[in-house]
């Protein structure tokens, strides 16, 4: 049945009717059932049939494919921001979409065009147009794929981004994978302009396996025969495996250094990891601009002035980033894996050297009992220097859940219905991280508070108590999720 309210929260509602429930994750885990590999491909394929697509249309949008553990979302935003820079002065690409994951604020800044979040109305008018069609389609006929059916969550997002991006009739595409590679939704794509791969590491071990190699195997299933691929410096097993399985595909790719010509180009943060996606977009945007006929020559010796101000222009929300305020200096970053906690933290050191006020951090990893792991190496990032010895990392440190609001709960866009709602109600997984703070870091105080908003205003509380000139420099940490729900408080925002 067709529904009959479509505003933009409506759609926010039906596409959270389309997570996975906890319950349900929990018993397929314990039935050792696996998440859709193969069978999830063909089942997408159905799909964008249903809705009206060839994967040749997909073609019509340029794409630009990038998988990898982390990186994949700011090496799209360079990319992008190239673009734009491109169509300010030279009007092409004609339109230009973005699709990247998780959101910040709101779920319709997963899909950009001309990199602004999809408006509330065309987002909603583009959900139920898929919703229709998917209702209402006969085509595909599959066991596999009742007639009617709706595919989960992010899944069904891709289908919604194709459809917006063909519709408005964008001219070039960049697609951050979801999860994965070889079977991730984003994978109908068959001839991608070029594919890139950002930085590899271990994350998701239940879906993709648990070494590096295996992670490497998935992630190089989106290299795809007559379209180039690039990389950046890997670890040796796992760019052994991308080097193998280009070779399968007959793919050439390319495993690039760090490209000289960004030196003195001003990207944020001025990291090596950063100048690695940096590296990759540079290729990805040539490869691109080279096939739209807006780039001709591309200089060995210096980047042209459209890639050096895309590139600093650049602005990622939630990663890295410094927000000032009277009396707290916050620093926000969504990491959320081990190997980028330890980025992340090590960041956060450096920004603050020699600056006096106290410390608070602020983290959350909702469900994921592995992250207390993670806690070790930030604090270690955080020691202080010999003269401060016998001082914590952080004089605070505060656990909360990724609940935006303390009276009214979780905006809509963050609804989660994955997690076992007992737990967020608990502060379990919140405890256990205090627990091992204070094990590791015993002079800081640390606390356990239910919302985001409590943890933004415990932080304020220790700035009113600071003494005159100091502020409290604040890190604000471990979730995107939560990383988001704080900027959007901060700034009183509905999108970034
Ligand atoms: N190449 C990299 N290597 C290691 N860490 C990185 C790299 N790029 C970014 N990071 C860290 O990871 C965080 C997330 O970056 P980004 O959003 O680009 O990754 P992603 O691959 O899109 O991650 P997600 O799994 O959340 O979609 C950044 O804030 C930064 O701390
Ligand atoms: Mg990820
Ligand atoms: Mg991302």
């Amino acid at each position: 049945m067709a529904s009959t309210s479509r505003s933009y929260n409506d759609a926010i509602d039906k596409l959270n009717e389309l997570q996975t429930p906890f319950a349900v994750i929990q018993a397929r885990h314990q039935a050792g059932i696996l998440p859709d590999s193969v069978l999830g491909i063909a089942k997408m394929r159905a799909y964008l049939t249903r809705i009206g697509y060839t994967p040749a249309d997909l073609d019509r949008l340029n794409i630009i494919h990038v998988a990898g553990t982390k990186g994949k979302g700011s090496t799209c935003a360079f990319v992008d921001s190239i673009f734009s820079q491109y169509q300010q002065r030279h009007g092409g690409p004609r339109k230009t979409g973005l699709f990247t994951s998780p959101h910040l604020m709101a779920v319709r800044e997963r899909i950009r065009i001309d990199s602004k979040p999809i408006s509330e109305e065309l987002f909603a008018k583009y959900f139920f147009e898929v919703w229709d069609r998917l209702e209402e389609s006969r085509e595909a006929p599959d066991p596999e794929v009742p007639f009617g059916s709706k595919p989960v969550y992010a899944r069904y997002l891709t289908l919604v981004s194709w459809h917006a991006f063909l519709q408005e009739g964008v001219e070039a595409a960049v697609y951050e994978t979801g999860i994965g590679g070889e079977y991730d939704s984003t994978n109908l794509v068959s001839s991608p302009v070029a594919s890139g791969i950002s930085t590899l590491g271990i994350d998701h071990v239940a879906v993709l396996g648990d070494t590096v190699e295996k992670i490497a195997w998935h992630k190089a299933g989106i290299m795809k025969t007559g379209s180039p691929a690039f990389t950046i410096e890997q670890l040796p097993g796992a760019a052994e495996v991308l080097v193998n399985r280009a070779k399968e595909k007959n793919v050439d790719l390319q495993a690039l250094k760090i490209d000289r010509r960004l030196e003195g180009v001003k990207i944020r943060p001025n990291a090596t990891f950063q100048k690695k996606n940096a590296t990759l977009a540079i290729a990805l945007a040539e490869t691109a601009l080279r096939k739209l006929g807006l780039l001709k020559e591309m200089p060995e010796s210096e980047l042209p002035r459209e890639f050096i101000d895309g590139l600093e222009k650049c602005v990622f929300r939630g990663r890295c980033e410094v927000k000032e305020e009277k009396k707290v200096t916050w620093h926000l970053d969504g990491a959320h894996t081990a190997d980028s906690l330890k980025m992340s933290s090590k960041w956060f050191a450096s920004e603050i050297t020699g600056r006096t006020g106290p410390r608070v951090m602020i983290f959350n990893q909702q469900g994921r009992v592995e992250a207390v792991d993670f806690l070790q190496p930030i604090c270690n990032a955080l020691k202080r220097s010999d003269d401060d010895t016998g001082k914590p990392s952080f004089d605070h440190v505060v656990f909360c859940t990724n609940v935006t609001y303390a009276q009214t709960g979780y905006k809509r866009d963050f609804v989660n219905n994955t997690i076992d709602p007992s737990e967020v109600d608990k502060l379990t997984v919140q405890r256990s991280f205090a627990e091992k703070w204070s094990s590791i870091d015993p002079k800081a105080k640390v606390v356990v508070l239910p919302t985001i908003e409590d943890a933004l205003n415990y932080a304020r509380g220790v700035a009113e108590g600071a003494p005159e000139g100091e502020s409290v420099q604040a890190y604000v940490t471990g979730s995107l999720h939560l990383v988001g729900g704080a900027l959007g408080i901060l700034e009183e925002a509905d999108a970034l």
